[in-house]
This record gives structure tokens, C-alpha cells and sequence, in this order.
């Protein structure tokens, strides 16, 4: 779907995540924010992972980046690394590597990740010029000049016009949209191989929102970089995925290639969330919205973890956790509705209707990116 604005991939993956489960110690108990997580991101594709506020899609963003923090525990899982530069061709478990080796070698170098505030990233005491410059001079061994040429180059390549003006200003004197092109000539010094988004452009306004994931789907075709898109937003999804995970406390309850979710959502949860997404040509008595919040994820949780607000919920959902069943090869979904023995349901008709809409609303954006 997203082939105008990124290209296509080849299918060898650049990352592997299997069984990846973390947990948070809190003052309440042991929280599993992430239970036991699969999924490959392939080389030069966009992989979007979705889910409401909550449901763990930082958390694994973060334990690939190994920024998970003093609080966090690997209860189980792998994720492995397809170095590209590496002479040998086999795949580094980067939860194996001490943290300090992990931080040196491979995040922020081979592995770098944006985030939704570039405030975050930015240090606003130091000129932007100064920060590339530092962010170079930590990876590539280049003498002052030269790091300065490539900071103005990098200025250049995520679209700053003047950029020897803009190198000499601080992060207050820049716009988000401006400051969040700084974040991305940020990662881009360490010449990564994997680019993390972590919700990139929810701070922005529409049309800024457009420009920045324009200019990395550019600068991933340019560099043939496989991206991982942290989102809630369908909008972005259907801009820029090639595959998309639905991320529900903690599991990825659906997996497939944009088409498959788009066209073909099985999980419940998925229909739901696509649903709701608001649109201006919805009159207010279709819109849809998910009852009920999601479990607290201190507490164990018995069966499918979305049964409670399920209205299709057979009753195996609330005692046994459903396997994952595969549609296709590129589809797989986690709900006893796949089970032979499970009755064929009815959409709910607003639900039918707004998934409609939404459909005809991808392949709206879709025909305009190929223009
Ligand atoms: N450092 C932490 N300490 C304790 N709990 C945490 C920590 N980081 C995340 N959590 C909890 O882990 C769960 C998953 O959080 P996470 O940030 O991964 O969700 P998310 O899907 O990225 O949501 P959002 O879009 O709001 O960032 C939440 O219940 C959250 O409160």
C-alpha cells in the first residue's frame, strides 16, 4: 500500500523479536507490559505497530534501544539483529549484550529512534549546529571541518533551507515541525540501519504531520533504512506501512501487510479500533468508540485480555488465552473466532459501516501518494 512514499523492500529481515515479554516493577506490583511479543521487521520496509495509550508498544520500542530504565525486567525473548556491516552474517541477540555494548555498538548507531517530543532529544543550552556536530563526532572519526560539512549537509538533507543559519540557532528559536528535522539529521549522523518513530508527528499540526513522514519515507528510500512506526494514529498507518502489528496489552493481537488490516481486520479489537477513528464526513450517531478501558496489567489476566469489552466474546475468551492462528502468510491473528468450532458473527452494522468508510478512505490517501 505505502510502495509511493517508500519503496519496496526485499524480504530478509534486519530484526527478529520472538517471545519478548518485560515487565516494569511498580510500587504496586509487577507490571507485564509486554507478554511475549513476535514480530520481524524486514529490510527497507516500514513495519507500524498500533494500539491504544497503554498497550506496550513503547516498552518494546525501548527494550530494542535498551532504554528501558532501572525498572524494567526481561522475563523472556530474543531480538535479534541482521547487522547489514558485519563480516559474518549472523544475527546479534541484542538482549545478550551488556548494556554499556549494546548503547556503543549498535543504538544510536545502527538503531536510532526518534520520539514524539523532539524537546526530549534536543538539548536547548547548545546551538543545533553544535549538536549534529557532537552526534557525528561520536560515531565517525572526522576532524572538525569535515563534521561540520556533513552537519550542513544533513541540515540539507531533511529539507532546512538556510541551513548555516539555522546551524548557528537554538531549539527554542525553531518551529516543532523544524525541530523534529533536527531530531531526524540527529539520527541520521550514526548512519543507522533501523530508524524507531515513536509517535513522531503527534505533536505536530496535519500538514506538518504530511511533510515529516514524507521526508523519512525520502530519506528511507535514499538509505534503504527499515523503519518501525510506534503509532494510535490510522492515518499514518495508512501513509507509510508496509506491515502493521495491533499491539493490545501487551500481545500483538494482529498481524498482517497493510492490506490484510485494512481490508481484511479480523481480531475484534482491530475492527474496533478502526472504527473509531474520527472522521469530518461521519455524522456523530456513527461513530464508534471501544466500552470499557483496558486491564490493569499488574493484575493476571485470564483468556483473551479484550474479552470484557468485547460484545463478540464467546466464553472460552474469558477462561483459556487464544493461540495465534495463521490466515496467510501474512496474516495472523490471535482470537478463538478463528477456531473451527467458533460461530460466524455478524458485524455490528455501525461497526460495518464505518469500516467501510475507513477502507474507502485508505485507498483515497493511497491514490494521492502515487500521484
Ligand atoms: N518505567 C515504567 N515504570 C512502570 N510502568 C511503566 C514504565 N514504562 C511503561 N510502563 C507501563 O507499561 C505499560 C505500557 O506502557 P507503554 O508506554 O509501552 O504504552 P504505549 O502503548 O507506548 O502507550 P503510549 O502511547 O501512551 O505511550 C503501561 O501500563 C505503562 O504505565
Amino acid at each position: 500500500m505505502s510502495d509511493a512514499l517508500t519503496g519496496s523492500s526485499d524480504s530478509q529481515p534486519i530484526l527478529s523479536v520472538s517471545n519478548l515479554a518485560v515487565s516494569f516493577r511498580t510500587a504496586r506490583g509487577l507490571l507485564r507490559a509486554v507478554r511475549g511479543v513476535d514480530f520481524e521487521l524486514k529490510r527497507g520496509s516500514t513495519l507500524a505497530i498500533v494500539g491504544e495509550s497503554g498497550s506496550g508498544k513503547s516498552a518494546t520500542a525501548r527494550t530494542i534501544m535498551g532504554l528501558g530504565g532501572s525498572q524494567q525486567q526481561i522475563d523472556s525473548g530474543h531480538i535479534y539483529f541482521h547487522n547489514t556491516d558485519a563480516a559474518d552474517d549472523q544475527p546479534i541477540d541484542l538482549l545478550t549484550l551488556s548494556r554499556k555494548k549494546l548503547i556503543s555498538d549498535i543504538c544510536g548507531q545502527k538503531i536510532a529512534m526518534i520520539f514524539q517530543d523532539p524537546m526530549s532529544t534536543l538539548n536547548p543550552t547548545m546551538s543545533i549546529g553544535r549538536q549534529i556536530v557532537e552526534a557525528i563526532r561520536k560515531h565517525q572519526r572526522l576532524n572538525r571541518k569535515a563534521s561540520r560539512e556533513l552537519a550542513l549537509q544533513l541540515l540539507e538533507e531533511v529539507g532546512i533551507r538556510q541551513a548555516a543559519h539555522t546551524y548557528k540557532q537554538y531549539p527554542h528559536q525553531l518551529s516543532g515541525g523544524m525541530r523534529q528535522r533536527i531530531v531526524i539529521a540527529i539520527a541520521l549522523a550514526c548512519n543507522p540501519q533501523i530508524l524507531i518513530c515513536d509517535e513522531p508527528t503527534t505533536a505536530l499540526d496535519v500538514t506538518i504531520q504530511a511533510r515529516i513522514l514524507e521526508l523519512i519515507a525520502r530519506i528511507q528510500r535514499e538509505k534503504n533504512l527499515s523503519v518501525i512506526y510506534i503509532t494510535h494514529d490510522f492515518g499514518v498507518v495508512a501513509r507509510v506501512a508496509d506491515e502493521v502489528a495491533i499491539m493490545y496489552a501487551g500481545q500483538l493481537v494482529e498481524k498482517g501487510t497493510a492490506d490484510d488490516i485494512f481490508y481484511h481486520p479480523v481480531h475484534p479489537y482491530t475492527c474496533a479500533l478502526l472504527s473509531c477513528v474520527p472522521d469530518a464526513g461521519i455524522d456523530s450517531n456513527h461513530l464508534y468508540s471501544i466500552p470499557g478501558i483496558p486491564p490493569d496489567l499488574v493484575q493476571p489476566i485470564s483468556g483473551d485480555a479484550f474479552a470484557p469489552r468485547n460484545e463478540y466474546a464467546l466464553n472460552i475468551d474469558f477462561e483459556q488465552e487464544p493461540p495465534e492462528y495463521r490466515i496467510s502468510d501474512t496474516h495472523t491473528v490471535r482470537s478463538w473466532l478463528l477456531h473451527e468450532e467458533a460461530p460466524k458473527l455478524d458485524v455490528h452494522p455501525i461497526l460495518a459501516q464505518r469500516l467501510r468508510q475507513m477502507q474507502a478512505r485508505v485507498m483515497d490517501t493511497s491514490t494521492h501518494q502515487q500521484v
